[in-house]
């Protein structure tokens, strides 16, 4: 008998810096073949554009003013996610330790959040197969009616050493100073007016700090499964 294809499921996948959203959204996607979003590449995106341009990313006035210039396109093959701003590829630029620094303070304008909000919803809309998203507000705000939802967390202690494990060799490790710019850049994110970084109340809660990232794979793919299974 032929087994009818999985359906389409939308996955939302929110939680705080260095939780494992990408790492565990890209190997979900891949296993389950389904594309791929990195929010966060497109707020660093446009954050990497105000920096280029000259704009003053303390002045939440002229980031709003500037916010609908750059073209921002997301590749979503889970195998290899692109980002490219006005046509030139950003994958690199976007994970400098400057606009690291810089992303949050841009993220919080309202205009650029409903701008990037619209297009991640366009993305979500046109991968018919389904899709697996991933940032801060995705099950709160911009995918409120997603399959499933989950909101990975892990201390700061093991996200700081997965973070210092990244970076090594590429510019400065200090472990407490990365320790201390994610807990940063996690309190800008909560603390914000429009989407803050929050759970949604139907989210999956995953603790990762325990977890390798095979098991946190592993559990994922099985909540998406069930999910799936639940559906027929
Ligand atoms: N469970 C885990 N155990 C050990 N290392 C992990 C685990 N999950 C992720 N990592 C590693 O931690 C680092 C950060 O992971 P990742 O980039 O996926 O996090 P993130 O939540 O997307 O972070 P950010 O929001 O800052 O982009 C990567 O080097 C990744 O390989
Ligand atoms: N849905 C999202 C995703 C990200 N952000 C902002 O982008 C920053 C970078 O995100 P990374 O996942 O690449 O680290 C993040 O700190 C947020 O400021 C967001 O606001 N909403």
């Amino acid at each position: 008998m032929e087994t009818a294809a999985p359906s389409a499921v939308i996955v939302a996948i929110d939680g705080p810096s260095g939780t494992g959203k990408s790492s565990t959204s890209k190997a979900v996607a891949a296993k389950l073949g389904l594309r791929y979003l990195d929010t966060g590449a497109q707020y660093r995106a446009i954050t990497w554009w105000m920096i280029t341009n000259g704009v003053d990313t303390d002045d939440p006035h002229a980031i709003a003013v500037a916010a609908g210039k750059p073209g921002i396109v997301s590749g979503t093959d889970p195998a290899a996610p692109t980002i490219t701003v006005d046509g030139l590829d950003a994958s690199g630029p976007i994970r400098t330790q400057e606009v690291t620094s810089k992303v949050s303070a841009v993220s919080a304008v309202p205009e650029v959040r409903t701008l990037i909000t619209e297009l991640q919803r366009s993305i979500a809309a046109s991968a018919q197969g389904g899709i697996v998203v991933e940032g801060r507000d995705i099950g709160t705000t911009v995918l409120p009616d997603a399959d499933l939802k989950i909101f990975l967390t892990a201390s700061p202690e093991a996200r700081a050493a997965r973070r210092s494990g990244e970076l090594r060799g590429k510019e400065a490790t200090d472990l407490a100073a990365t320790k201390e710019a994610l807990i940063k850049r996690d309190a800008a994110d909560s603390g914000r007016k429009t989407s803050p970084l929050a759970k949604a109340g139907d989210a999956v809660e995953v603790d990762t700090t325990e977890l390798t990232l095979d098991q946190v794979i592993e559990c994922v793919v099985t909540l998406v499964e069930e999910k799936r299974a639940g559906r027929k």
